[in-house]
């Protein structure tokens, strides 16, 4: 019989315990060395919850990568005997980054190398002003996004909604893993909800529960639009080469017809991932609405390798870059664009500390609004020989073909399966 893992729930407490990097159930569950490290973690702080993560690779990489020999070796400890190596970060309150702006070795305007003069491997920046958001990650954000009573309404629906919500299940090696939230699927009729829970394949399962978008939803849904293909139009303009969109972003209006509502009480969070293209297709755009407890979206670029690369060096590259913490506050509208998921990795970190909501007391919702392509379906799509879907996969590692799309079947990512 399988293993079930599932994190014990922190009580809600003033004092969280130290960041875990768990899974995502919709990113890029794979099994391959692209993904192994992180894979390999999630699976280890699945099994020791207790332990950080720089703990965690430290003893991956002491064990040549051998997630077996980390788990035989911890088993017999207690959890809480560990050795914890990070230093909390404390918060504090920031402006503006531009008057620290350097721009060493890098071409004028370039976000990316303005960026990379400001976080290092192992270091957190914490970003609050919408302009060095702009500046230093692939996303836009705009605060107080709907009228008040708007925000607070929806979030209340949405918390009610929440009730029922649950923890999506998730296969990692020879374990089912939970997640470290819970979350539903809203799709715009009762027709596509039937059509979502037959046709369309996340992480090798359907999805049991699909819900059609409430009104709210619905409204929201089309005062995102106009002000997502904005935030779209001022991107290309302002950050792309020659203003141009990127090449296979769609060249077509952002249309949302979908979306994810994820709940996250006290400190629960999501893992690093990047969400699936298989229905969004290349570049895709996500508008990202956050209500109640404010909590910290972080975000970390993805280094090319080379193939000759020592195994120890490829384990440390996860954080070669270090991470950058996005301070999602209450009614605020992120935008993820064409970058995001190709080219980083994001995660709701886990909170050490909450300050409650005066409406959604330790609860934090969001809203990924989301634009399945009809010509991304799954009866358009390629299918493998062995008649079982494909997912359409970037590389994001491997130098030489870095940004080069494929489909790959499903049945050879899913452990116990051939494909
Ligand atoms: O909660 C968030 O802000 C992000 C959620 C997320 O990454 C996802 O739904 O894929
Ligand atoms: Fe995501």
């Amino acid at each position: 019989m399988e293993a079930f893992i599932s994190r014990k729930r922190p009580k809600l407490a003033s004092t969280i315990p130290e960041a875990q990097e768990t899974f995502s159930p919709r990113g890029n569950c794979l099994y391959d060395d692209e993904e192994s490290t992180d894979l390999k973690l999630a699976t280890l702080s699945s099994l020791f919850p207790t332990l950080d993560q720089a703990t965690l690779l430290d003893l991956l990489i002491s064990t040549d990568g051998s997630v077996e020999a980390v788990s035989g070796s911890l088993s017999g400890k207690t959890e809480d005997g560990s050795s914890r190596k990070r230093s909390a970060v404390s918060l504090g309150y920031q402006t503006s980054l531009s008057a620290f702006r350097k721009s060493e070795n890098a071409e004028p305007g370039s976000p990316s190398a303005k960026r990379r003069a400001l976080t290092r491997k192992g270091q957190t920046l914490h970003l609050y002003a919408p302009e060095d958001i702009a500046n230093h990650t692939p996303c836009s954000i705009i605060h107080n996004f709907l009228p008040a009573r708007e925000a607070d309404n929806l979030l209340r629906e949405l918390l009610e909604e929440a009730l029922t919500f649950e923890r999506q299940t998730f296969k990692l090696f020879d374990n089912v893993v939970q997640s470290p939230h819970s979350a539903c699927f809203y799709v715009e009729s009762l027709e596509e909800r039937e059509r979502q829970k037959t046709d369309y394949l996340y992480n090798g399962s359907y999805l049991k529960d699909v819900r059609q978008i409430t009104p709210q939803m619905r409204t929201v849904s089309n005062k995102v639009q106009p002000v997502v293909n904005e935030e779209i139009a001022k991107r290309t303009a302002h950050h792309y080469p020659d203003g141009k969109k990127l090449k296979y972003q769609s060249p077509h209006e952002w249309i949302p017809n979908a979306a994810f509502v994820n709940c996250y009480t006290g400190s629960e969070s999501v893992g690093f991932h990047c969400d699936q293209l298989t229905y969004l297709g290349p570049r895709a755009i996500i508008g990202s609405l956050s209500l109640g407890v404010a909590r910290e979206f972080r975000v970390r670029k993805i280094v090319a390798r080379d193939d000759d690369e020592h195994a120890d060096f490829k384990d440390q590259r996860a954080d070669a870059e270090g991470q950058i913490a996005i301070h999602l506050p209450h009614n605020s509208l992120l935008v993820m664009h064409a970058e995001m998921q190709e080219e980083w990795k994001h995660s709701i970190h886990p909170a050490k500390i909450i300050d409650p909501h005066p409406i959604a007391g330790n609860k934090r919702i969001n809203i990924t609004y989301r634009y399945y392509r009809e010509s991304f379906h799954p009866t358009y799509t390629p299918r493998c020989k062995c008649n079982v879907a494909t997912v359409l996969r970037c590389v994001q590692r491997k130098k030489e073909n870095r940004g080069r799309y494929m489909w790959m079947c499903h049945a050879g990512l899913t452990p116990g399966k051939g494909g």
